[in-house]
């Protein structure tokens, strides 16, 4: 039995190792305990990876996984995973959404608490120095106090409502979702940044990417209340480090709980030679509950993704097939075949690629011309084509894709059409699907016929003279080619005939029929 390699480069719980350990078609590879550069070795020959936040997958790591198709991202954050490049190469990115926010609210409220009540101070001085004063530590309740809660998805919106059940304003500011997400649990919702800042804690719940990164700084700090209290255990950089570590030193944010830093291990950051700051070294998931769920989901996504099943969380499919109505399914099918076979009838320089659909199938026109592109880079690229990397790699060849609706309804329930522009001319082909999954193509540049989109075929373009039908039949006879069958259509230009047969059909014999007197194109190809 060929086996699955899935290399797993990070710590997660038992359970998932004990699952990828007893599935008899994977063979997999603990990596979490290597150096980071003997990793680039190991993973040569991985199928699939499962990492956490302390593997960079970046263009060194993917270059070096020759054979990877998926990637297990086995917690929420992905901004350690260079999605582009994995879309080029063709890798499904997944991550496991949901399984460690508990873990992550809670440790957010606890340092939430921790900072107001100075816990740090106080376990250390009884701690460490033996020392019992309780006059120096007067801290503060949550109770009553404002709340900015920045980000209000899986894991912001939970430690909005535990801030509720302490009693606290809350209020937040996400300009990604409907304000009734917050106000039918009782929060407030802003579109206004600025009323965030004007918040006693401020805590930060949102994705790292471009317009995230540096959210606060010295301008929002300005802003805020003296002696703010600011939270981050989402991601090191959504707050300003350079800006965090002046104003916590003047005083200005009297305290801050920081889970995160930019670069991980931070075991040297200037923020841990503050008094007032509670750190953790990005523990937000890690409890044994949250680390459970994570590792059993990852490992069984892992498997799934190893043998091509299925792909839960993917990040950057363009399609989400989950959401794709089953009457959609046999046209991409066929829109991927027609590309397919025009592809093989002119192999030239591929300029441009033009779906066209009509009928209610025109909603999906952007996954149809997917798996055109699909259909027409695989003749020249096979299995380096699928549709993660196809529109990447279209664009890098700088071939236009295009997508339109027919102006005029040709009669049709649904009808799609292929239209490519190489260096050698125009070819369109146009196809429907009947009783729900009968695959037909129904013309071929101009020339109507009703053909299944399947096996071996000629495509001969001819003069419109007699004799044609016989002269093909015996040169194909002579060449021990059995005619399955013949679909001849008649235009005002010639004729074209889609010749099915059972035997491949070499170049010798395209030539030979090439040579007919009436012939004008012929070429073959296979579906
Ligand atoms: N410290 C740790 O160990 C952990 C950290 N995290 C991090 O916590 C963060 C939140 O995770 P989830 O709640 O699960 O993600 P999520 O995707 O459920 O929620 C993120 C929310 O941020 C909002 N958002 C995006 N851009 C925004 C912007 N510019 N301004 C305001 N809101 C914006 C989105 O609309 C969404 O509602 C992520 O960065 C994740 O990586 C998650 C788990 C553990
Ligand atoms: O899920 C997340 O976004 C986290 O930050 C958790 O990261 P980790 O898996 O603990 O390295």
């Amino acid at each position: 039995m060929s086996k699955h390699t899935i290399v797993v480069c990070d710590h997660i719980h038992e359970d998932g190792l004990d699952i990828l350990q007893n599935t008899d078609d994977v063979n997999y590879v603990y990596a979490a305990d290597i150096d980071k550069t003997e990793l680039l070795n190991v993973i040569k020959d991985a199928e699939v990876v499962i990492t956490r936040s302390s593997t960079d997958v970046d263009e060194k790591f993917l270059d070096a996984a020759q054979n990877l198709k998926a990637i297990i991202r086995a917690g929420v954050g992905y901004d350690n995973v260079d999605i582009e490049g994995c879309s080029k190469r063709g890798i499904i990115a997944m991550n496991v959404p949901t399984a460690n926010t508990i873990a992550a609210v809670e440790l957010t409220m606890a340092h939430m608490l921790s900072c107001m009540r100075k816990f740090p101070y106080a376990h250390n001085q009884l701690k460490q120095d033996r020392i019992w004063k309780r006059e120096d530590w007067y801290g503060n309740e949550l109770y009553g106090k404002k709340l900015g809660v920045i980000g209000f998805g899986n894991i912001g919106h939970r430690v909005a409502l535990r801030a509720k059940s302490f009693e606290m304003d809350v209020k937040t500011y996400d300009p990604y979702i409907p304000s009734t997400k917050a106000t039918d649990l009782g929060i407030s919702y802003t579109t206004n940044f600025d009323d965030i800042l004007d918040c006693d804690i401020i805590t930060i719940h949102t994705p790292k990417n471009q317009e995230t990164l540096d959210m606060i700084g010295e301008e929002q700090i300005a802003k805020m209340k003296d002696g703010v209290i600011l939270i981050n255990c989402a991601r090191g950089g959504l707050y300003n480090e350079d800006a965090l570590v002046n104003n916590l030193k003047s005083g200005k944010i009297a305290m801050a709980g920081i889970d995160v830093f930019i670069k991980e291990p931070a075991i040297d950051h200037p923020l841990l030679d503050l008094p007032n700051v509670t750190v953790t070294a990005h523990l937000g998931a890690n409890t044994k509950e949250s680390q459970k769920k994570i590792a059993t989901q990852a490992a069984e996504n892992a498997i799934e993704s190893a043998r091509g099943i299925a792909y839960p969380n993917a990040l950057n499919l363009p399609i989400d097939e989950s959401k794709i109505p089953s009457f959609v399914k046999p046209y991409i099918e066929l829109t991927q075949k027609m590309a397919f076979l025009i592809a093989q009838n002119d192999k030239s320089e591929i300029r441009s690629i033009n779906v066209s659909a009509e009928g209610e199938i025109s909603e999906y026109l952007d996954s149809l011309q997917t798996f055109a592109t699909v259909g027409a880079l695989s003749v020249a690229s096979g299995d380096e084509i699928n549709y993660v990397n196809a529109n990447f790699i279209a664009e890098e060849k700088g071939i236009e894709l295009t997508t339109s609706e027919f102006s005029a309804h040709s009669g049709y329930q649904n009808k799609v059409s292929v239209k490519i522009t190489t260096s050698n001319g125009v070819q369109t082909i146009c196809g429907t699907v009947f009783n729900e999954d009968v695959q037909r193509i129904i013309d071929i540049n101009n020339f109507s016929l009703d053909i299944e989109p399947k096996g071996k075929m000629i495509i001969m373009r001819n003069n419109d003279v007699p004799g044609v039908i016989g002269q093909v039949g015996s040169i194909l006879a002579q060449e021990n080619i059995n005619i399955a069958d013949f679909r001849l259509s008649r235009g005002k230009d010639g004729a074209l005939a889609v010749i099915l047969v059972d035997e491949k059909v070499c170049m010798n014999t395209v030539s030979k029929l090439e040579e007919l007197e009436a012939a004008i194109s012929v070429s073959y190809a296979e579906i």
